[in-house]
């Protein structure tokens, strides 16, 4: 059975500041949820209070529509910000360990062990010991760690940051696994290049609160104004000029624009026509670096 995670109305504070209002979202079975934000947001926060590490001050944080137990937690995967793996230990030997904490009988622990570090591309180094080995094959060894019990439930923060493009794919590729298995999997980075690539679902979080949620595309139906690209034979300048267009570049023939909701783009097309041929006329899609300005300004 799959089934979703989601916290309603949680508040947190340290002392007199709260970092952490009235946060609800959910985070689908079988998606990849992005949660994004500046340094300080309250990502990690939010992460801590799912995984139990910290108690929220108010607020629920549910499974399948059920409050979450200390029993249901055991089934989670973590990758906690700080990454704490022993560094005398091998990455199989930690792995492994993890493993049995788990519940994992030897054996079990052992097969799940091997399997994961072939996955992650860590194989040939798994007998190295962890202080020995580059930043981003710890990190590998970390993801393995998060996954070796097999959670139902994914959380991770950061799980991107240190990797190289090639290891960001092996990680993307595992976690699609767990996601395309029913997991809900949330994950926070900086890289809104990966996580626009990578996500299903945003969560956008800026000084504690949520400002948007939701599929990349409602986001992009949302809070995003249309935005064109035309290009013409010569110089496409005279595009500012035309009612209701924001030039946002021109570059000699090419000018991408924004127009106001609800506006006619073809009565700029005619206009373009006019002058004479058209190269090319579309829409163009925001990124999410764009969706973010807006709504965390
Ligand atoms: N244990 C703590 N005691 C006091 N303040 C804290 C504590 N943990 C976090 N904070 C504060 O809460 C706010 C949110 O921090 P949090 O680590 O959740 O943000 P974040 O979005 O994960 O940021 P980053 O991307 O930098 O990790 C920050 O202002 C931080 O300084």
């Amino acid at each position: 059975m799959t089934r979703a995670l989601r916290l309603d109305g949680v508040d947190r504070s340290f002392g007199d500041r709260q970092v952490l209002k009235n946060v609800s979202f959910e985070v689908a079975a079988g998606r990849m949820t992005g949660f994004v934000g500046a340094n300080g947001a309250g990502k990690t926060t939010t992460m801590r209070i799912i995984l139990g590490v910290l108690a929220p001050d108010a607020g629920d944080v549910s499974w399948g529509g059920a409050t979450l137990t200390r029993q249901d937690r055991r089934r989670f995967g973590y990758m906690p910000e700080e990454r704490g793996l022993y560094p005398k230990m091998t990455a199989r030997e930690q792995v492994t360990y993890l493993g049995r904490l788990h519940g994992l009988d030897a054996a079990a622990a052992r097969r799940a062990t091997d399997a994961l570090l072939e996955r992650v591309g860590l194989a040939e180094r798994g007998d190295d010991l962890l202080e020995t080995l580059s930043l981003g094959n710890q990190q590998r060894a970390q993801i393995a760690a998060a996954l070796v019990h097999d959670p139902e439930v994914l959380v991770l923060d950061e799980p991107f940051s240190g990797l190289d493009p090639l290891a960001v794919d092996t990680v993307v590729a595992v976690l699609r696994e767990r996601a395309t298995a029913g997991a809900p999997v949330l994950f926070s980075s900086h890289q809104l290049d990966v996580v626009e690539r990578l996500c299903d679902d945003l969560v956008i979080i800026a000084d504690g609160v949520i400002r948007a949620a939701g599929s990349r595309q409602q986001l992009r139906d949302t809070y995003t104004v249309p935005r064109y690209e035309l290009v013409v034979a010569t110089d496409a300048g005279w595009v500012r000029d035309e009612p209701g267009v924001t030039l946002v570049e021109l570059d000699g023939a090419r000018a991408v624009f924004d127009l106001p909701a609800g506006a006619d783009e073809q009565s700029v097309l005619h206009a373009a026509l006019a002058r004479g041929p058209v190269r090319a006329f579309r829409p163009v899609s925001p990124s999410l670096t764009e969706i973010f300005r807006e709504v965390t300004q």
